[in-house]
């Protein structure tokens, strides 16, 4: 039921569930937003969801702890640097469930316009493919429309691109849905590093020639810059980009 969900609409800066809904020419989508780590949050009327979901996020610590490791040593560095870089222990993880009308109900062919995510990396899956899209290098844009159903996507985030001075892109990515003639269900959790966790470029990746391209905060304090609440989990990446 729509009013089930309504009662999570924007409210407080402390709030850890957050429902929207979005429907103009530049967004069509319905979303719920809920931080499920350090602490997890889910809504307190529903019992299965909270259980099978509570389980997914729980199994995808894992994942947050082994990507650690493995993209570490990608950068040629000792198997915790990301680890202790980020206080993955504290990680800020949030959840966004969104939901995206079949095209013929929609106000434009925007489900979420093009964007970068903020922390360490993002974990998606979905219902059906259609409509996740990522700008390539030539500026292209991709379809995501091959994604096994039992898949996990793994889109680098802002954080990545910070500690190792642009070594490592935030990817730009959207939602469009055009060619869409069902709904589509998808989870994207944003896993961060801890919200006082100051990222900056790491030493290892600077020297003479190259300087540092990104100005360090606190996660806390990026996730707030231009006046956002924390739930928002936006990307302010432009703020504290040198060029
Ligand atoms: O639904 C998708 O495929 C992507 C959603 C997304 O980019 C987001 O929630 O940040
Ligand atoms: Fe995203």
């Amino acid at each position: 039921m729509i009013e089930d969900r309504m009662k999570y609409q924007k409210k407080s800066s402390t709030d850890m569930i957050r429902w929207e809904l979005r429907s103009s020419a530049a967004e069509n989508r319905e979303y719920l937003k809920m931080v499920t780590h350090p602490n997890y949050h889910s809504p307190s009327n529903q019992t299965t969801f909270s259980e099978t979901m509570e389980d997914y996020y729980r199994r995808m610590r894992e994942v947050v702890h082994g990507l650690g490791k493995a993209i570490s040593k990608t950068l040629g560095m000792e198997e915790s640097f990301i680890e202790k870089a980020f206080k993955l222990e504290s990680g800020f993880d949030v959840s966004a469930m969104n939901l995206y009308p079949p095209n013929f109900k929609s106000k434009g062919s925007i489900g979420v316009p093009d964007h970068t995510d903020p922390g360490f990396f993002v974990s998606l899956i979905q219902d059906i493919n259609g409509g996740l899209q990522i700008l390539s290098h030539q500026g292209k844009w991709i379809d995501v429309n091959y994604m096994p159903s039992n898949a996990i996507l793994i889109n680098t985030g802002d954080h990545l691109e910070i500690l190792s001075n642009g070594k490592y892109k935030s990817h730009v990515h959207r939602v469009v849905v055009d060619n869409n003639n069902v709904k589509r269900v998808s989870v994207a959790t944003l896993h961060g590093p801890s919200l006082d966790a100051f990222v900056k470029p790491m030493p290892e990746f600077l020297d003479d020639a190259l300087p540092p391209n990104y100005d360090g905060a606190t996660y806390k304090h990026y996730l707030e810059a231009n006046g956002q609440h924390l739930i928002d989990v936006q990307s302010n990446i432009q703020q504290f980009r040198h060029n």
